[in-house]
């Protein structure tokens, strides 16, 4: 087992919970970005070179120069939060109102930094890149990243290795498997527009809260009739305004969602169904509707078949890991698009909890994060070797 040095497990459990008290909504990560820098720039400088991106002010990259590089190996971490107001209860807990690390960021972050700071005590033989980034949870950070070239000339990793907690997992396992780990997102916008008017009179409007509850529950055959059940997908729209007040008929409705799919066919079939059935909806409510589809970077996380064969078969033969082959996921990433241009393996760590990812009560457990550390530490040292 690899030991922690600067950044011992006490201190990366504390790092955890500051960034737990300061979460931060996609592409605003500002008190998140200082904190890391801060926590950066106090590990031992000798190998290690800071890169910012103008245009993408939250992110850090971090070079640890290699002894005899035979490659360069990125490890990349999400940082922001999402919109939840938290009730954990926490000591701890979210000191941003309606915002919350409901996803699990804070602990990545403290993992990254574990491994880190171990490398900054121990020169790698490979080039090493850290990439801690904003914007997974929406806006594509990963995505904008690359495209303003984030990973060019001497920041470019051959390989790229990235981790989600699992609160399904004991705290400190390993999961991952061959293949797509997670599905590919799209998202949805969906606005109806018809006729505002008195409640008492439905003769002289259209009520687009109707229309849209028609299409609500219209959309979800798509799933159980259009597509084939054994490939599977998601439909979930989380959310709905329309109205004003109980007794003014609504002209408009606007509807947020995300369509989920474990193959790019599979989530552009949904799309057009989705499109077909807003557009029947509306005709039969002589409704007027406007649709948007985005799928930006969230494609689905395909993990290379001999970078993860290798991760796997190390993960697997070292006794101190507890290892677990999962299946794929229907949550979203966009570290499918960096994978979809830098080959590597995506995979889960657990942190053993009753609620689930996206709750207002989602406790991770902090004896996941050393196990972690020291699995992907070993693992890169590992890798090293090869
Ligand atoms: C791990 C996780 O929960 N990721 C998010 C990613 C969001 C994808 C995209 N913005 C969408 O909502 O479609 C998830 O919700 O799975």
């Amino acid at each position: 087992m690899i030991t922690m040095t600067t950044l011992t497990e006490t201190k990366l459990i504390n790092i955890r919970r500051q960034l737990h008290k300061i979460p931060e909504l996609a592409l605003h990560e500002t008190e998140t970005h200082a904190l890391l820098m801060k926590i950066i720039g106090d590990l031992d400088q000798t190998y290690l070179t800071i890169k910012q991106l103008p245009n993408l002010p939250t992110a850090i990259l971090v070079r640890v120069s290699g002894s005899s590089p035979k490659r360069t190996i990125g490890y990349r971490t999400d940082i922001d939060a999402l919109p939840v107001t938290e009730s954990t209860g926490l000591s701890f807990a979210s000191e941003n109102v309606g915002v919350m690390h409901a996803c699990g960021h804070d602990v990545h972050m403290a993992v990254a930094l574990g491994v880190l700071s171990y490398f900054s005590e121990h020169q790698p033989t490979d080039n090493l890149i850290f990439f801690f980034q904003p914007a997974e949870e929406s806006e594509n950070g990963g995505k904008l990243a690359y495209e303003q070239g984030a990973f060019t000339d001497d920041w470019r990793p051959d390989e790229f290795y990235g981790l989600h907690d699992n609160p399904d997992l004991p705290a400190g396992a390993i999961g991952c498997r061959m293949g797509t780990l997670f599905a590919g997102t799209t998202e949805v916008n969906v606005d109806f527009e018809g006729q505002g008017g008195h409640a008492a009179y439905p003769q002289d409007a259209n009520d687009m809260v109707v229309a849209a509850a028609a299409f609500i529950s219209q959309v979800q055959t798509i799933i159980s009739r259009s597509i084939d059940p054994i490939e599977g997908g998601v439909i979930t729209l989380g959310k709905l305004e329309a109205g004003t007040i109980r007794n003014v008929i609504a002209g408009h409705a606007h509807i947020e969602g995300t369509i989920r799919g474990l193959t790019q066919t599979m989530i552009e079939r949904i799309d057009e169904r989705l499109k077909d059935v807003a557009a029947g909806i509306a005709r039969s409510f002589n409704a007027q509707v406007n649709v948007t589809l985005n799928q930006g970077g969230y494609l689905p996380v395909e993990n290379n078949p001999d970078l993860t064969k290798r991760f796997i078969t190390y993960m697997k033969e070292t006794p101190t890991i507890h290892f677990v082959e999962t299946e794929p996921a229907m949550t979203g990433e966009d570290f499918g698009y960096l994978l979809s241009k830098i080959p590597g393996t995506m995979f889960w760590l657990g942190v053993e909890d009753e609620s689930q990812l996206h709750s207002a009560t989602l406790t991770p457990k902090e004896s996941g994060i050393e196990p972690g550390v020291s699995a992907i530490t070993g693992f890169i040292e590992n890798r090293m070797n090869a």
